[in-house]
């Protein structure tokens, strides 16, 4: 084989921290190898899909040992040369091999090598000749035709075979003539959602909404991070309609992330009734075709706003004009899995490589957000007050010490309740914790149902009659006897939803009650069923867990009741804190979003706790700002940076010497800055049947931690321990649990 044939730089789906160099396939020409398509390889014994990164002279392998490549999949570059870069410094970032990020990154189907072509569907519209037709001198043998043009005179869009195949009748026929007479044409557009065709113009921006979209409009063309820092119900979701709104007057795509489209329906409709446009809408229920084509569509440039979830910041675009990260406080935007990536943060690193706007949305920032405020990183926009003329609700806590108490209701907060409901309003409970009770316990022994392969309780749900561990997912039926002692007498201790809900039931049993968590919703379009009912007004009783803090706008609840204010003061993790608070003040956000005045209070154990006062009497800012102080004493992110290395197996000796072996390794290559912290068994030490330990790196300066992490990285599979186990690495750790 001549020298001169080039080598190709592949990344491969592997664990491996590196690329991996092919010849091209027999009698393919080179020109048309570009970085960013894929090609097929063979793979060890199997086939895999790779893509190309770059195309060299040089190879470190003897020539002969490599492989040729069996087929160039892509005449094009399949991913662009920005989105190629952004992986390349995701892989380098968060020290994971490029091969997977790629892999992370690209819809399944592409994975799996699937053509890249996108699908188009046809779409009549009426033409100029069409609209000077008189229907009414078609004749009655032509009614058909008559019906069709009206029908198409009449929508701005035009119509496509979906939504004609609405109509009572076979109409392809008729619209062939029509077609043929020159009174429609046909078109081909892309396969895409589409906003509805009459556009509702939206309320007038009150002036603190019109300053902050004046604000973004200034700096469309540049790099210009934002963090919309406003009140619930403030009208956040207004501004990123305008902001996009001039995105698309300039011809760009706009980027929406939220944290769960399936939870939030009411949005993705406002975007539709707003805008007229082609949307990519990426929501988990989509097949693997549907997101190939979104994915493709968008990347074309067809698409015009791409709304999805955290994977959505990888969507290639053909003209990126802005990003939004909506409820950007929400751990959801941080993968737990695999690529351990944050899209929250990922947004701001492509908007800056795209030189374009990006905002950041949330009614309770995160600290790390509103650090980069103070540093002057990130412009503060603030929307002060509730949008229309919804005034804030008033939030205090409720001192439930002695108080009796019916489940987790005590006697003042259903007092309270039904005042609410007698004047014909609703009200909301919220309760982190579905399922009947977490813990099943025997009255007689003491032994308690636990998970048999998590150091956890089991949960027992009463209405399916089943104990279920929500670690691992395992599930088995309640029993009748004690499994140790035989007595009948089991007791389900402590509440989640579904026991307030029968304990609602019963305490007002006239009114209706909605229960809002997993368990509820879990058949497609219950969701939806259940806002609807909601929605229709009146009395009503809602309970639910944070699935009710998202977003949701229920004019109708007028008081909210936070069951267990204390959940957050006694957490593990550094964040709980943060997290409860966020919770609180966004479930407190759904009380009195419209003329009704809202009340939110909060049952505790510990009225004198500084934090939870702080937060009822001076807000989420006031208590952002006093658990920096504390994060800044303890050097604790976001005044650190972290890096934990997790390692599982079924014995708990492999991880922990894994991780022993790992932090020597650490100490070897000299971690200047770092401190390590472990090997430690994780807090849950067993779970889903494996042991899990942890070694935490904490860095002052995020360059010390890197400089460590990429040698570090990259020796570690070569532990000798390393076979013996599943290891991870997560940067920017969101959950040290
Ligand atoms: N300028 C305005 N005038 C009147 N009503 C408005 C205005 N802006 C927004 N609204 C209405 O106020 C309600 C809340 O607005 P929106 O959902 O945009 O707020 P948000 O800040 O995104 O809320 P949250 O963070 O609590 O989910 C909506 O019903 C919206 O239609
Ligand atoms: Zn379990």
């Amino acid at each position: 084989m001549p020298t001169s044939t080039p080598v190709l730089r592949l990344a491969v789906p592997s664990p491996l921290y590196r690329s991996f160099d092919y010849l091209p396939p027999v009698g393919c020409n080179v020109e048309n190898l570009k970085p960013g398509a894929r090609l097929r390889l063979p793979f060890g014994r199997r086939q895999t899909v790779g893509v190309l990164l770059d195309i060299s002279d040089t190879t470190q392998i003897q020539r002969h040992k490599l492989k040729a490549a069996l087929e160039l999949l892509d005449d094009e570059p399949l991913l662009p040369t920005e989105l190629m870069a952004l992986l390349r410094w995701v892989a380098d970032y968060y020290h994971h091999p490029i091969g997977e990020t790629l892999a992370t990154a690209l819809p399944v189907a592409l994975r799996q090598g699937e053509t890249a072509t996108a699908k188009y569907r046809a779409r009549w519209r009426i033409t100029a000749a069409g609209q000077a037709v008189n229907t009414a001198t078609l004749g009655r043998r032509a009614k058909r035709q008559a019906d069709l043009l009206q029908r198409l005179a009449a929508s701005r869009n035009g119509l496509t075979a979906d939504q004609l195949s609405e109509l009572p009748r076979n109409w392809t026929d008729a619209m062939a003539a029509l077609v043929k007479k020159g009174w429609a044409a046909v078109e081909q557009i892309a396969a895409l959602e589409c906003g509805h065709a009459e556009s509702d113009p939206g309320p007038a921006l009150n002036p603190a909404q019109a300053q902050a979209v004046e604000a973004i409009e200034r700096c469309l063309n540049r790099f210009s991070p934002v963090l919309l820092d406003g009140v619930t119900g403030s009208g956040k979701t207004e501004v990123y309609l305008h902001a996009i709104a001039a995105v698309l007057l300039a011809g760009r795509q706009a980027l929406v992330l939220v944290p769960e489209i399936t939870l939030t329906p009411q949005l993705v409709e406002r975007f539709k009734r707003r805008f007229n446009v082609p949307m990519a809408v990426l929501h988990s229920g989509l097949g693997d075709r549907e997101r190939l084509n979104a994915w493709l569509l968008a990347r074309g440039g067809e698409a015009a706003i791409i709304i999805g979830t955290r994977s959505a910041v990888f969507t290639p675009l053909l003209n990126p004009g802005i990003i939004i990260v909506d409820e950007e406080h929400d751990s959801a935007f941080k993968q737990q899995s695999g690529l351990r990536y944050s899209a929250r943060d990922l947004a701001i690193v492509r908007a800056q490589r795209l030189d374009i706007p990006v905002i950041l949305g949330s009614a309770t920032p995160s600290l790390e957000s509103l650090l980069n405020v103070a540093q002057g990183r990130y412009r503060h926009l603030t929307l002060p007050q509730r949008a229309g003329s919804a005034q804030p609700p008033t939030i205090q806590l409720m001192d439930v010490r002695h108080q009796p108490m019916e489940d987790q209701l005590s006697a003042p907060l259903l007092r309270l309740m039904q005042q609410h409901l007698d004047r014909d309003n609703q009200v909301l409970l919220f309760l982190n914790r579905r399922g009947f009770s977490p813990t099943l316990i025997c009255h007689e022994c003491g032994w308690v149902a636990h998970c048999r392969r998590c150091d956890t309780h089991m949960t027992l749900h009463l209405n399916k009659r089943q104990l279920r561990c929500h670690h691992c997912g395992s599930q088995r039926p309640v029993v009748a006897q004690c499994p140790d002692c035989g007595s009948p007498d089991l007791r389900p201790l402590g509440s989640g939803t579904e026991r307030i809900e029968t304990a609602l039931t019963r305490h007002f049993p006239d009114i209706g009650v909605s229960r809002i968590d997993r368990d509820s919703t879990q058949r497609k379009g219950s969701l939806e069923a259940l806002l609807d009912e909601i929605n229709r007004g009146g009395q009503r009783i809602l309970i639910g867990t944070q699935m009710l803090a998202k977003g949701h706008h229920f004019p109708d609840v007028t008081l909210v009741g936070v069951l267990d204010g204390d959940q957050g003061l006694f957490g593990v993790d550094f964040r709980a804190g943060e997290r409860m608070a966020q919770l609180i003040i966004q479930v407190a956000g759904r009380a009195g979003r419209a003329e009704k005045p809202g009340q939110v209070v909060i049952q505790t154990h510990h009225p004198d706790n500084p934090m939870l006062q702080l937060l009822c009497r001076e807000g989420y800012h006031a208590y952002a700002e006093a658990a920096m102080d504390e994060r800044r004493l303890t050097a604790l992110p976001p005044y650190s940076h972290l890096a934990l290395l997790r390692a599982e197996a079924s014995h708990s000796l492999p991880p922990e010497n894994f991780l022993q072996q790992a932090e020597q390794l650490a100490q070897q290559l000299g971690s200047t800055g770092v401190e390590r912290y472990g090997p430690m068994p994780a807090v849950m030490e067993r779970r889903a049947g494996k042991y899990r330990f942890q070694l935490l790196l904490q860095a002052e300066r995020r360059a010390d931690l890197h400089r460590l992490l990429t040698p570090w990285t990259a020796q570690l599979n070569a532990l000798p321990e390393a076979r013996k186990v599943r290891w991870s690495l997560d940067v920017d750790p969101v959950d040290l649990i």
